[in-house]
């Protein structure tokens, strides 16, 4: 130490002297702004002195000391400052379908949480276009505020984890888990809702979904894909020949529907009243006749530019695509080929497709998949000649419910204290008490309580008594909450069995029961 004077004991002791200065001056510093008695000098210290800290607090983790970094801890907000855009603190990863959104917005009644409105799909989608990008999608913090992002694709993201610990390996974590058959429903009403009603050939995939489609087969056949009866149309008066309950049925003028021995729709003679009901029917009659029963003018169907002879005002026309309706002078109804746009608003028409053709303009999908039992299970396999259905793990819906294996992701780069597993149950049946929990986690100071909270019973969910953007009660969208179809009771338990072992698995891997059945 002697040949070495900066090494020497006054030195040192020089050293240290100063280090305590320099730690005194910044507590200073946190005292002035705390008290709001802070000048433009001191917001910048301020944030040298918490970007050193910062840096200090990741170096000192580098090099193996066990540095708490929850620097976030709950404080009160000093301005200091514009507020700015940063890359989130926390990070809502999943679960698809187990209540992502609300956690989301009961969080946002948190004055210190700040998030990002819509799903940003950064670290699945666009990764690639770096994180200035991701960071100019945050909304604007105060320096103390959380910012906050939700995409629950984040979760099965295989690469996901790596790319989350390279923006920050202190980030906080939160995934919602609920029961993953109740789950599994909720992704299948979602998809029900979106997916598309198509005319394919009986057989045939959807050509979208690659999925079965609804068919229209003869009487008694099943479906050829998934082996299940079918809609049929029938001759009045059959019965289904395969449900045996009745189908819908085009009988004549006075009949009876066959089986219901209820009146059918019938298409009479202008003038002649229903032959069960005695009361008018819709006719189709001259221009310019009035109804022979009612004597009221009836739906004509006039040439272009004819004026309707009873009531003098222009009738429904159909012209040639493109065509102006002669008296309005608007565009009329058109029916123009696939793809062709309409000639005078420039806008999709409807049009008549071929089997699994998308609308060729707007290449939107429409309404109808097969029921939620047909996909979760194949019916395929004989066990001592008893038919036996396995689950079709490969579905999306069911796949994704399996919980222990992205969990093992998820805590190869990331220790068990970084990532908090909300109960999507819970935050249904007592938000308070898990937005506690969450709270704590965050290292906020607990704002949220059951006074935010009112249950819906209408909506069957609990709704926020006001928010940030809302002053008065208000519940989530209503994509949020939808009631489920039906399903039958023995295909629930079958998915019981099936995620029985993989629940005890994410219980012993989370050190959570979560008790589903
Ligand atoms: N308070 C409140 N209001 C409405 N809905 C609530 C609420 N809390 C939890 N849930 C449940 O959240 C389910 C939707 O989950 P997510 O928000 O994660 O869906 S998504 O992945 O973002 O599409 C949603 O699923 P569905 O019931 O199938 O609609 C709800 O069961």
């Amino acid at each position: 130490m002697k040949w070495i004077p900066a090494f020497s004991k006054r030195t040192m002791f020089i050293y240290f002297i100063l280090l305590c200065l320099l730690y005194l001056l910044y507590a200073l510093n946190t005292c002035l702004v705390d008290e709001r008695k802070f000048n433009i000098k001191h917001i910048f210290l301020k944030q040298h002195i918490s970007t050193y800290k910062n840096t200090a607090i990741r170096l000192a983790t580098l090099l193996g000391f066990g540095v708490s970094s929850d620097v976030n801890k709950y404080r009160r907000l000093r301005p200091s400052g514009a507020p700015r855009r940063r890359l989130p603190d926390a990070l809502i990863i999943g679960v698809k379908k187990c209540g992502t959104r609300a956690l989301l917005e009961f969080l946002r009644l948190h004055p210190d949480v700040r998030a990002a409105g819509s799903e940003v799909h950064f670290f699945d989608k666009f990764y690639h276009k770096g994180f200035e990008w991701y960071r100019q999608r945050m909304p604007a913090t105060l320096e103390g505020q959380l910012t906050m992002e939700k995409t629950p694709s984040y979760w099965v993201t295989r690469s996901a984890p790596r790319r989350v610990h390279a923006m920050n390996p202190a980030v906080r974590l939160l995934a919602v888990v609920r029961d993953p058959v109740t789950r599994a429903v909720s992704d299948y009403t979602q998809s029900a809702r979106r997916s598309v009603t198509t005319r394919s050939r009986p057989g045939e995939l959807h050509p979208v979904t690659r999925r079965s489609v609804t068919t229209r087969s003869r009487p008694g056949e099943l479906h050829p894909v998934t082996r299940r009866s079918v809609t049929t149309r029938s001759r009045p008066g059959e019965l289904h020949p395969v449900t045996r309950r009745s189908v819908t049925t085009r009988s004549r003028p006075g009949e009876l529907h066959p089986v219901t021995r209820r009146s059918v729709t019938t298409r009479s003679r202008p003038g002649e009243l229903h032959p069960v009901t005695r009361r008018s029917v819709t006719t189709r009659s001259r221009p310019g006749e009035l109804h022979p029963v009612t004597r009221r003018s009836v739906t004509t169907r006039s040439r272009p530019g004819e004026l309707h002879p009873v009531t003098r005002r222009s009738v429904t026309t159909r012209s040639r695509p493109g065509e102006l309706h002669p008296v309005t002078r608007r565009s009329v109804t058109t029916r123009s080929r696939p793809g062709e746009l309409h000639p005078v608003t420039r806008r999709s028409v409807t049009t008549r497709s071929r089997p699994g053709e998308l609308h060729p303009v707007t290449r939107r999908k429409r309404p109808s998949l097969p029921r939620f039992e047909q996909l979760a299970l194949v019916n395929s396999t004989h066990n001592w000649g008893v038919p036996w259905s396995i689950v079709d793990a490969t579905w999306g819906p069911v796949r994704l419910g399996v919980y222990a294996r992205p969990l093992r992701r998820w805590l190869r780069r990331f220790p068990r204290r970084r990532l908090l597993l909300v109960s999507g149950e819970r935050l249904v049946a007592d938000p308070a008490a898990e937005m506690a929990r969450v709270q704590e986690f965050l290292g906020l100071k607990k704002v949220i309580t059951e006074k935010h909270f009112y249950f819906n019973s209408t909506k069957g969910f609990p709704c926020l008594l006001k928010s940030e953007t809302s002053p008065t009660p208000h519940c989530l969208g209503k994509t949020k909450g939808r009631s489920h179809p039906h399903i039958d009771p023995s295909a629930i338990e079958r998915l019981r069995e099936f995620y029985r072992p993989y629940n005890e698995r994410f219980y012993e891997l989370s050190g959570i029961n979560f008790g589903w059945p």
